[in-house]
């Protein structure tokens, strides 16, 4: 009998949905080597695999069977995803046009020795960051350049603001794929794109007001308020709106800190100084790499020091979502701190979210894990933490956490 690969939803899906992946046709027991692989639009290969053996009547099924070894071991549906790994070094995994999808080969070896096995069985797995009927509009308005997602459908739909880190550019994948769960979602860009600067010395927040104000005029997108989504500056920008700006209705803080880092907030006559960091701080790991864990300076006066964010003048809630191994920066603690100045104030207590083994970049489901990668400032390598299966686990439970957070904070999606 022919090996065949099954995938269930068949063909395609988008890229923070699950697959479920079966071979059919294998001799009973019979020893394989699942292997996944892409490229990404930079030509850079993204590699993954994992040892099984066939049950007693020839089918492997990647929900019942677990993987012996390889790229991870146990019961993982998705490892040949979330397990995938660059071969170029410190490189990450971005989706760069989010209007085409990413091509997965999967390929089912004989045996588990590597080298000498032969082909039994492949399938190409597309998987997408535009479900069908999202509306892809590029925005220039003003000042503001970003990318609007549109749900399918005339709304009004709940809308939310996407801010990514330091790096720049303009990053859609996140805001592509949550217009797919029916959030109107503006990518915002802020520095290194078209012609906004390249560097920057103060976060100004007329900037991030002006973006505010194009989503609450916007026809198809349901007010009174507008929902916040960042991770690292970004999230640390998301809490400065949520604090000076009106219209603000529910923040999501992943990885933020609270703290304004090494570039000032500006908003009218209120600015908030800029914490610093001293370089000396910076460590070498085993394996020659940064870790820039512990360069900010000290939090003189804790949840009352100057350089803090003032939330407590938030008027929606605030969702933090905090990977315990973060090395980018000491998020647990911030989150902590950012709850005992809410408390102080008088405000609830705020949601935190902490997951165990979960480093820095807390992408969509399913995105492999980034353990390392250039970082903008120091133009090297740094850490940013993380043990690849928890921080996969911790993904997918933050991806739902957040789309709960939004549809009770800005109300559900109209139904299409
Ligand atoms: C002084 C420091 C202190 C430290 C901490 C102080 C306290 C904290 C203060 C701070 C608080 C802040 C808190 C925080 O936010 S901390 C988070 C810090 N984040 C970063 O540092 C972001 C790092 N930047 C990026 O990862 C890039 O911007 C990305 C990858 C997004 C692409 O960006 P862009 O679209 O602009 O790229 P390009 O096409 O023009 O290429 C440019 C170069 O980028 C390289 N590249 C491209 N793609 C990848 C990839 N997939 N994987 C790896 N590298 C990639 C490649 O070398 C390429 O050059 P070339 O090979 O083409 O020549």
């Amino acid at each position: 009998m022919v090996a065949t690969v099954m995938l269930e939803p068949a063909g395609r899906c988008c890229w923070d949905e699950p697959v479920r992946i079966a071979v059919r046709g294998l001799a009973p027991g019979q020893p394989v080597t699942l292997r996944a692989s892409l490229r990404d639009e930079k030509g850079a290969l993204f590699r993954a695999h994992a040892r099984y053996c066939a049950d007693a009547s020839g089918l492997l099924d990647l929900e019942r069977t677990p993987a012996l070894g390889g790229s991870f071991a146990g019961l993982e549906p998705m490892g040949l995803f979330w397990a995938l790994e660059p071969e170029k070094p410190f490189w990450r995994f971005l989706k760069r046009d989010v209007q085409t999808p990413f091509a997965v080969e999967l390929e089912v070896l004989d045996g588990h020795e590597p080298g000498t096995q032969r082909l039994l069985a492949r399938a190409v797995h597309e998987r997408d960051f535009l479900a069908p009927g999202v509306r892809r509009e590029p925005v220039r308005a003003g000042r503001v350049r970003a990318t609007l997602f549109l749900p399918p459908g005339s709304g009004p739909f709940p809308g939310i603001i996407d801010i990514y880190d330091i790096g720049g550019g303009l990053l859609e994948y996140r805001a592509s794929l949550l217009a797919g769960h029916g959030f109107a979602t503006l990518a915002l860009a802020f520095c290194n794109f078209e012609d906004l600067p390249k560097k920057f010395d103060t976060i100004d927040l007329d900037y991030f007001e002006e973006a505010l104000c194009y989503m609450l005029q916007h026809t198809q997108i349901k007010g009174p308020g507008i929902g916040l989504l960042g991770i690292s500056l970004g999230a640390d920008i998301c809490l400065s709106m949520a604090s000076f700006l009106k219209n603000v209705s529910a923040t999501v803080s992943i990885n933020g800190s609270g703290f304004i880092a090494n570039k000032a907030v500006r908003y009218k006559e209120n600015s908030i100084p800029q914490l610093g960091h001293d370089l000396r701080r910076v460590k070498v790991t085993f394996s020659g790499l940064l870790d820039v864990v512990d360069v900010r300076n000290d939090i003189v006066g804790g949840c009352e020091n100057p350089c803090m964010i003032p939330i407590e003048k938030a008027q929606g809630p605030i969702l933090f979502i905090v990977g315990q191994d973060d090395h980018n920066w000491r998020s647990e603690v911030y989150a902590q701190i950012a709850s005992e100045r809410l408390q102080a104030h008088g405000k609830e207590k705020p949601q935190i979210i902490s997951y165990p083994g979960t480093g820095h970049y807390i992408e969509p489901p399913y995105f492999p894990m980034c353990p390392a990668s250039l970082h903008t400032l120091l133009e090297k390598p740094v850490i940013w933490g993380g043990e690849p299966r928890a921080h996969s686990k911790a993904q997918v439970d933050a991806w739902k956490q957040i789309l709960t957070f939004f549809t009770k904070h800005l109300g559900p999606s109209p139904k299409l």
